[in-house]
C-alpha cells in the first residue's frame, strides 16, 4: 500500500454495530426476561427525560427490514450482541427457545444476504435475576456465564465466526460499580476493582469454554482512550500514567500479560485486592483478535478533585467537539492501534466501534439527512485507521458505530449516533448521507475515501 492509497487489505470487513438493549424494543417479549436496564430505566430520574428500551427501534419486530436495508447499503459485516435474558430469562437453568430462535433467525437472514455476523454475548444488559445474586460481584457469575456463552456457541457457532465475549468491561464498573451512572447503579470503591475482575474471570471462563466446543475466533471488545499530559509537570504526567492504566492498561493487561497494572494499587488503595495465580490463568486464555471501540482521547491533567483516578480532563478550544463532549481526535486512533502492536504483539484488530453524535439536520423533503460533521468523522478515522495499517497493524475490520440512530443509555435517544436516522414516532428508516457515503468507501474497499 503506497502512502496515497487508501484502499484495505483484501477480504478487509465493512460493517455498522448496535446493541440488543438499544436497539430491539419488546425487552419482554416472548418470555424474555427482565435485564438490569429494564430495571434502571423503570427507575424515575435515572435516564434523560424518562426514556426506555421498551421499543427503541422496534428491532425485534423490523429485524427483516433492517438486514434488508443493510444488504441496500453494501454493507459486508453487522456486530449485534445478545440479551442474555431472552435466551436465559433467570440468567442460568432453562433455556428460552423463542429467545435464542430470535438471533437464529437474525443470522441466518444476515448470511442470506452475504452478511458476516459479528456476536457480542454481553453488552450490559444483565439478568436482573443474576444481579439478584450479587451479578458482577458474585464469583459465580464466571460459570453462570460460561454457561450462557456455551448455549449460544453451541446453537450458533459455524454461522457466527466471530465472537466477543464482553463489550468494554470497563464501562460496565465504572459507570455501573464505582461511579453509579449506568446500571447497576452503584458507587462503590471496593465493589469496582471485584466487578472488574469477575467480568474478567468471566471472559475467561467463556473463552476456555469455546475452545472446547468452538471452531472459530473469539475476542474482547475494549474501548481505549488515549491520554495525552496536558504539561510536563510531575503531576500532570503521573496523572496521566495512572488514567491510561485505569482505562486502558487494566483491561488488556490481565488478558494478554496475565497481571493487572501496578497503578491500581496507587488508585484504589486499600481496596485493591491481591488475586489468586489461578484467576490470573484463567483470564489469560489465548484471544483470535481484540476488539476495539474508539471515540475520542483525552487530554489529561492532575486533578486531585477527580476521585479516585485524580486525573482530568482539559478542553481543546480549537477543537471540534461531538454532541457527547467528546473531542474530534482521529491521530487517537492511530496512536491507540500503534499502542496495542507495541505492548500486546500485534494481535489481529477489529475496530468494532467508532462514530460520533452530531446534532443532525431534520430529513429534508427530498429525503436527505446532511450530516456532514459525521462523513467528515468517518473520513478522518478511517484514513486514521489506514495509517496503522500501513505502519504495521492487524486491522481487520471496521464497524461504524451505529448503524441507526438509537437508545443512548442514559441519555436516552437525545444522541443519535446512527448512520441511518430514525423517526421514533413512526419507526420510520432514512439512510443519511454518512449512510451513503459509507457504502461508497465499503464499494470500494477505501478507495474512495
Ligand atoms: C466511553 O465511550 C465508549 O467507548 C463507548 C461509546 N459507546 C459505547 N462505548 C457503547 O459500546 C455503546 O453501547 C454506546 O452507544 C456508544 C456511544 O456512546
Amino acid at each position: 500500500m503506497t502512502q496515497h492509497d487508501t484502499t484495505f487489505p483484501e477480504h478487509f470487513l465493512w460493517g455498522t454495530a448496535t446493541s440488543a438493549y438499544q436497539i430491539e424494543g419488546s425487552p419482554l417479549a416472548d418470555g424474555a426476561g427482565p435485564s438490569i436496564w429494564e430495571r434502571f430505566v423503570h427507575t424515575p430520574g435515572l435516564t434523560i427525560g424518562g426514556d426506555t428500551g421498551d421499543v427503541a427501534c422496534d428491532h425485534y419486530r423490523r429485524w427483516r427490514e433492517d438486514v434488508r436495508m443493510m444488504a441496500d447499503l453494501g454493507l459486508r459485516a453487522y456486530r449485534f450482541s445478545v440479551a442474555w435474558a431472552r435466551v436465559l430469562p433467570e440468567g442460568r437453568g432453562t433455556v428460552n427457545t423463542k429467545g435464542l430462535d430470535f438471533y437464529s433467525r437474525l443470522v441466518d437472514e444476515l448470511l442470506a444476504h452475504g452478511i458476516t455476523p459479528l456476536t457480542t454475548l454481553f453488552h450490559w444488559d444483565l439478568p436482573a435475576a443474576l444481579d439478584d445474586r450479587g451479578g458482577w460481584l458474585n464469583p459465580d457469575i464466571a460459570h453462570w456465564f460460561a454457561d450462557y456463552a456455551d448455549v449460544m456457541f453451541k446453537a450458533l457457532d459455524g454461522r457466527v465466526r466471530h465472537w466477543a465475549t464482553l463489550n468494554e468491561p470497563w464501562v460496565v464498573t465504572d459507570g455501573g460499580y464505582l461511579h453509579g451512572a449506568l446500571a447497576p447503579g452503584h458507587r462503590s470503591l471496593y465493589e469496582a476493582p471485584i466487578a472488574t475482575h469477575h467480568l474478567l474471570r468471566a471472559h475467561g471462563a467463556a473463552v476456555q469454554r469455546y475452545r472446547s466446543v468452538g471452531k472459530h475466533q473469539i475476542g474482547l471488545v475494549v474501548n481505549l482512550e488515549p491520554k495525552y499530559a496536558a504539561s510536563d509537570s510531575a503531576a500532570d504526567q503521573a496523572a496521566t500514567r495512572r488514567a491510561h492504566a485505569y482505562m486502558n492498561g487494566q483491561y488488556l493487561d490481565p488478558v494478554f500479560l496475565g497481571r493487572y497494572p501496578e497503578e491500581m494499587r496507587e488508585i484504589f488503595g486499600a481496596a485493591w485486592p491481591e488475586w489468586p495465580a489461578a484467576d490470573h490463568e484463567l483470564i489469560k486464555q489465548k484471544l483470535d483478535f481484540i476488539g476495539l471501540n474508539y471515540y475520542t482521547r483525552s487530554v489529561t491533567r492532575d486533578a486531585p478533585e477527580a476521585w479516585p483516578v485524580r486525573a482530568g480532563r482539559v478542553i481543546q478550544p480549537q477543537a471540534t467537539y461531538t454532541e457527547t463532549s467528546w473531542e474530534v481526535f482521529p491521530q487517537g486512533l492511530t496512536d491507540t492501534l500503534a499502542w496495542i502492536r507495541e505492548r500486546y504483539a500485534n494481535p489481529p484488530v477489529y475496530i468494532t466501534e467508532n462514530g460520533a453524535a452530531f446534532y443532525d439536520p431534520p430529513v429534508a423533503e427530498n429525503g436527505r439527512v446532511a450530516d456532514a460533521l459525521r462523513v467528515d468523522y468517518l473520513r478522518k478515522h478511517i484514513g486514521a485507521m489506514h495509517a496503522a495499517i500501513a505502519a504495521g497493524s492487524d486491522v481487520r475490520g471496521y464497524m461504524a458505530w451505529s448503524l441507526l440512530d438509537n437508545f443512548e443509555w442514559s441519555l436516552g435517544f437525545a444522541k443519535r449516533f446512527g448512520l441511518v436516522h430514525i423517526n421514533y414516532a413512526t419507526q420510520q428508516r432514512t439512510p443519511k448521507d454518512s449512510a451513503r457515503y459509507y457504502s461508497r468507501v465499503v464499494a470500494s474497499n477505501g478507495a474512495a475515501l
